[in-house]
């Protein structure tokens, strides 16, 4: 059962690699049900570390709670039946079907299974499937799909079980500008039904238009939390990304970012 309308506390999390610590005492303010965070920064900062963690597919020290539940530590079942998780790329090797792949997600947890019809959960997941538009694909071999259309799999896969937390990791990297917005869109609908939604996004214009909530890191720590108008500066875009950029708000009132090339920090 998920427990929709409880926040997710991160407090004091250390997340790396053996010998190699990337995310260290991090702590968020809590992450509202209903809201989109998009944790931002350059190459390398440990963006998808922080996110890997925050699913338990690395060891961790600290504590992420949804309510009163620690997630930290947990196994599997529990983590699987409140958190959705997105990775950067789909594995190809895997001789499923995209139908398949979303079936496979859905019976993690086994208590979702439990009693479910075949045809029920066969349901289910092509439902997903079509919510992300990729419902004609349902029986093609994941091999013989396009990086983009892979992509969209690993999203069904990360939301068919409604998870109340759901982790992407560069959700649009691999899909052109419609398929981008479709994905934003369902997105933004997911956090509208209650969904906590944390992903890694590269594209600062996408995470302005989209996430209510910039989470900013650099060399694994926290530099700037909040609002994406506060938080995109060209003080910040200088100091983090080492690039001198203007931020300007157009006509539909979103954000635009302007590079206009390397400062003095970058090109150092
Ligand atoms: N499996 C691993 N073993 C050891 N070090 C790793 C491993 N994966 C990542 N790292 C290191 O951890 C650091 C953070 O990597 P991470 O992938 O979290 O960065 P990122 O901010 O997501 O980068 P990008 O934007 O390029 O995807 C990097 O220095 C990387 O080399």
């Amino acid at each position: 059962m998920t427990e929709l309308g409880l926040a997710l506390t991160v407090e004091d999390i250390s997340v790396g690699y053996p010998g190699r610590p990337v995310v260290e005492r991090l702590t968020l303010a809590p992450l509202q049900p209903g809201s989109v965070t998009a944790i931002v920064g350059p190459n390398a900062v440990g963006k998808s570390t922080l996110l890997r963690g925050l699913a338990g597919l690395l060891p961790m020290t600290g504590s992420i709670r949804l309510g009163r539940t620690e997630l930290a530590g947990a196994d599997r079942t529990l983590r699987a039946r409140h958190v959705g998780f997105m990775p950067q790329t789909l594995p190809t090797g895997a001789r499923l079907s995209a139908l398949e792949a979303a079936i496979a997600a859905l019976s993690v947890n086994p208590m979702d299974a439990v009693g479910a019809a075949r045809s029920a959960v066969r349901r289910r997941a092509m439902e997903v499937l079509e919510r992300l538009g990729i419902g004609a694909l349902a029986l093609e071999p994941l091999v013989a799909l396009s990086g983009g259309q892979r992509q969209l799999v690993g999203l069904a896969q990360a939301i068919v079980r409604n998870p109340s937390v759901l982790l992407l990791d560069e959700p649009t990297s691999a899909l052109d500008l419609r398929h981008q917005v479709r994905v934003m869109q369902v997105v933004r609908s997911l956090a509208e039904e209650g969904v906590i939604v944390v992903t890694v996004l590269h594209d600062l214009a996408l995470a302005a238009r989209w996430a209510d909530r910039l989470v900013v890191l650099c060399n694994g720590a926290l530099v700037a939390d909040g609002d994406p108008r506060a938080v995109l500066t060209p003080r910040l875009l200088a100091e983090v990304y080492g690039v001198a950029a203007r931020v300007e708000l157009c006509s539909a009132g979103r954000l635009q970012v302007i590079v206009d090339g390397l400062d003095a920090i970058g090109s150092a």
